[in-house]
């Protein structure tokens, strides 16, 4: 415990694009931040990889190390901030932090997702905080709401955006009718998107995030191995425009949902894809790089958590969050809420993920095509709601809405099609989420 007026020792691991940030906030906010804890708040050590990179902020003298391990294993640190990212050297600095008696605060959405439960535990046997609220949508309070103000009610479906690059990329295909390749350049020149963009394109991090949040809302244990997911690189300029044409926008939609099954029991659906949503949803008027999150619960019903999901400054804007809260806590001698995995569920697989679909067919143009098709659909039990035809004769396309079905009945309808004389090419398959069925 920090006694009132003994500075409470803070290390950094980390001092890039967040640790910088949260080094300049801890050093700007000094006064308000020792008056909003009781006590001080002292930087003790900020440790980087390379000691003579450039730094966005510049850190006391003396402080910069290279040595993370010799800093968290001190035994006087009372809070580590872990902003180095990965899996290791991160986890190991946090394991050691957490047995030397320091509380810690992650931005580590892969890390997290990844290998929590052994975190959590060894947060549990030291009797120490670990919080995260930075590690999905930046600076959105989304975790803490989840963790604490939700607690009382039962979540029953989670929706969000929670990558900026690809929504960028996919409201630029929206705005301008660019294809997938001209809006990732743009995002990569204006900064938004990495030189390897693959963790945001292919979705990993929207499924590492998906991971976390579902987590939170279900109380119960899923990690990124357990989240279906698919990027957006085969979300086409053709696609953006059918979606346009129902009124609908793409976005990239880590979904995570609590489903009752046959027996009873409640198990969960994540999952992170492409997905056409109502331009009516909350979620399709988040623009460029935002994120949102969009939570559905019993008793409160409806609510949307909406802000910039990355960068440097939001982001140290969580960090510094947790921090505040961790630092009252060992103040006052107390534990967060921790981790909340008593339920235990069951995450079902992407066959049994229930939704709408948007199916783009080239076909004959030729009197009984329709017909054909309608069967293949009604053979796999998947009920459909709408369809047209775009063009004619060698273009001629035709453009099924279902019903709710499984991923399965879509999958085994798709493959029926595929194999059909009269089906040039199943071009496109779309899910579509939110509205009304
Ligand atoms: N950037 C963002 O917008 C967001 C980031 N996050 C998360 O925050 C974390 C940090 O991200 P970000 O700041 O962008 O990452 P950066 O790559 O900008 O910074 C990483 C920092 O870690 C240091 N580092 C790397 N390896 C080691 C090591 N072995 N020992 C000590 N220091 C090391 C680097 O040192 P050096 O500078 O010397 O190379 C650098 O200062 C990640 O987990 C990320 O997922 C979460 C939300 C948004
Ligand atoms: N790469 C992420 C930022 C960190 O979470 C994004 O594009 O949203």
């Amino acid at each position: 415990m920090t006694e009132s007026g003994k500075p409470l020792k803070v290390a950094v691991l980390g001092c890039g694009s967040v640790g910088s940030q949260v080094v300049r906030l801890l050093q700007e906010q000094a006064t308000d931040l020792a008056a909003r804890v009781g006590s001080p708040v002292e930087l003790v050590g900020v440790a980087v990889r390379r000691l003579d990179a450039a730094r966005e902020v510049e850190v006391p003298e003396g402080l910069l190390t290279t040595d993370a391990e010799g800093l968290v294993s001190r035994g006087d640190i009372d809070v580590v901030v872990e902003v180095i990212g990965g899996i290791e050297p991160a986890r190991s600095l946090i394991l050691s932090a957490l047995e030397h008696g320091a509380s810690v605060v992650s931005a580590n959405k892969a890390l997290l997702a990844e290998d929590g439960p052994t975190l959590f535990e060894a947060a549990e046997k030291a009797g120490r905080d670990l919080y995260y609220e930075a590690a999905v949508a930046g600076a959105i309070p989304i975790l803490r709401p989840l963790r604490e103000s939700l607690a009382g009610d039962k979540v029953t479906r989670v929706l969000g955006i929670v990558n900026g690059t690809t929504n960028f990329i996919l409201d630029k295909m929206d705005t301008s009718g660019a294809g997938f390749a001209d809006a990732l350049e743009e995002a990569q020149a204006l900064g938004y998107a990495e030189a390897d963009p693959t963790a945001d394109v292919e979705g990993f991090d929207a499924a590492a995030k998906a991971a976390i949040l579902a987590s939170l809302a279900f109380h119960t244990r899923v990690t990124d191995a357990d989240v279906y997911r698919e990027g957006i690189a085969e979300v086409s300029a053709t696609d953006v425009a059918s979606a346009r044409e129902m009124n609908c926008v793409v976005k990239l939609l880590a979904i995570c949902e609590l489903r009752e099954q046959p027996d009873g029991e409640e198990a969960v659906s994540v999952r992170v894809h492409p997905a056409m949503i109502p331009r009516s949803h909350p979620l399709a008027s988040v623009r460029e790089a935002y994120n949102a999150v969009f939570v559905e619960s019993e008793a409160a019903g409806q609510l949307m958590f909406y802000g910039p999901g990355a960068g440097g400054s939001p982001t140290a804007s969580a960090v510094l969050g947790d921090l505040v809260t961790v630092a009252r806590n060992r103040r006052n001698d107390v534990r967060g809420p921790g981790e909340s995995s008593y339920a235990d569920r069951a995450v079902l697989p992407m066959g049994e993920a229930r939704t709408r679909y948007h199916v783009a067919i080239d076909v004959d143009d030729r009197a009984g095509v329709l017909a054909t098709v309608a069967t293949a659909f009604a053979e796999h039990g998947v009920s459909i709601r709408t369809v047209r035809q775009e063009g004619r004769d060698d273009d001629a396309q035709l453009v099924v809405v279902s019903h709710e079905a499984t991923d399965a009945q879509l999958s085994a309808t798709v493959a029926h099609l595929q194999g059909m004389d009269s089906v040039r090419e199943v071009s496109s398959v779309m899910r579509v989420e939110g509205g009304a069925e």
